[in-house]
């Protein structure tokens, strides 16, 4: 179901167990950043498409400078990832910041439901702002596997925002809007909700093997997304998510990461831009007896952007008589989203499904 792009073997990591075939697999296209780079009609035209259909491709990187030293960046932080989680709970206080009201730091396994039944997610994570590791923002305490990285997790940052540059000006070409105008809140100097994400999920016992991180969209743009091991599943348009028969799983390829829209670009566009119901599951086969991790980019709209249709653009469909928009700020779309379902926070009976969820109902594309 992978679709093939020239001169290059699909090969499963080497050192890993097979990702296995038999499952359903999502027919995720693989688009080049290197014709993106050279504005290669037929490359912009595909991403455009997927962008408006599964809102998740695979971005090929080996074949331009810019690409593979973000494959080289993601490789040195694959290789941190063990040491930056071996402490205790303990030893993680000092680096949860949940008091605060951010989402940045340390989140304990357990501390978010994953449903609106109130089942926990198995999903440890850290999370480190651009703006704190380009000068530009206040720098928090970190652990010390991180702050010996802050010079690597800096141009993996940089090269990662600069991904998502790329992709936001091919949008926003497509989308005919005024030269800029997407970039022009999306800016490396400007603080924003942009933040690196590493997550891991600790192999489960064979007999109770569960969802690791809820049906969710990413409540940023564009997600620049690295993992080696499967687990990751989204759900096609038009299906309702309870129905578990219906979810895809996402194959990890080597030399390409995934990248994935969020609530900001469906708001933007009234929902032609489409940002997909993704969740993680225990690495399905053999993978399921090791520990998972991932290395994320979330490229989130400039603090203070308003969360609501852009004008400017004929192509982005009007807003209807009975559509009245909310006036939120990214930041604090991001806060109730992430917050929202910690039960390090909230009690379970205070908290409102329906209100933490993002552009779920409307991505998910059904017929009411
Ligand atoms: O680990 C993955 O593959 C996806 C994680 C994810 O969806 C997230 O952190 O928002
Ligand atoms: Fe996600």
């Amino acid at each position: 179901m992978v679709n093939k792009l020239e001169g290059d073997v699909l090969d499963d990591y080497p050192d890993l167990p097979p990702f296995p075939t038999d499952i359903p697999i999502a027919p995720l296209p693989r688009i080049s950043l290197g014709k993106l780079l050279q504005n290669d009609e037929a490359a912009t035209e595909q991403l455009y498409t997927i962008c408006k259909d599964l809102g998740f491709f695979y971005l090929y990187l080996n074949d331009s400078d810019a690409g593979k030293s973000l494959l080289n960046e993601t490789q040195s932080l694959f290789s941190i990832q063990d040491e930056v989680f071996d402490r205790s709970l303990e030893d993680w206080k000092p680096y949860d910041f949940k008091e605060r009201g951010t989402y940045l730091g340390y989140k304990a396994k357990g501390a978010a439901i994953v449903d609106y039944q109130g089942n926990v997610d198995r999903n440890e994570s850290f999370a480190i702002s651009k703006d704190d590791l380009l000068g530009t923002g206040e720098r928090l305490p970190a652990p010390p596997t991180v702050d010996n990285h802050r010079d690597l997790l800096a141009s993996f940052a940089r090269d990662s925002h600069s991904v998502t540059m790329l992709i936001l000006r091919i949008l926003n070409d497509k989308l005919k809007l005024p030269e800029g105008t997407l970039q022009s809140f999306h800016k490396l100097e400007s603080p924003s909700g942009d933040a690196i994400r590493f997550n891991r999920v600790p192999a489960q016992p064979i007999d109770d093997r569960r969802t690791s991180m809820g049906g969710h969209s990413d409540f940023g743009s564009v997600t620049v997304l690295f993992n080696r091991l499967g687990g990751l599943q989204i759900l096609p348009p038009g299906t309702p998510a309870r129905d578990d028969s219906k979810w895809l799983w996402v194959r990890p390829l080597p030399n390409h990461c995934i990248i994935n829209l969020g609530d900001a670009l469906v708001k933007f566009t009234n929902g032609l831009l489409r940002s997909n119901i993704h969740r993680v599951m225990a690495p399905p086969g053999d993978q399921g007896d090791l520990t998972r991790y991932s290395v994320i980019y979330f490229s989130k709209p400039l603090h203070g952007t308003l969360m609501k249709r852009l004008d400017g653009s004929d192509v982005i469909p009007p807003l209807s008589a009975e559509q009245i928009e909310e006036d939120i700020s990214s930041q604090e779309w991001g806060k109730r989203r992430l917050l929202g379902p910690r039960l390090d926070l909230h009690q379970l009976k205070d908290m409102d499904w329906q209100k933490i969820r993002g552009t779920e109902k409307l991505s998910q594309r059904l017929k009411v």
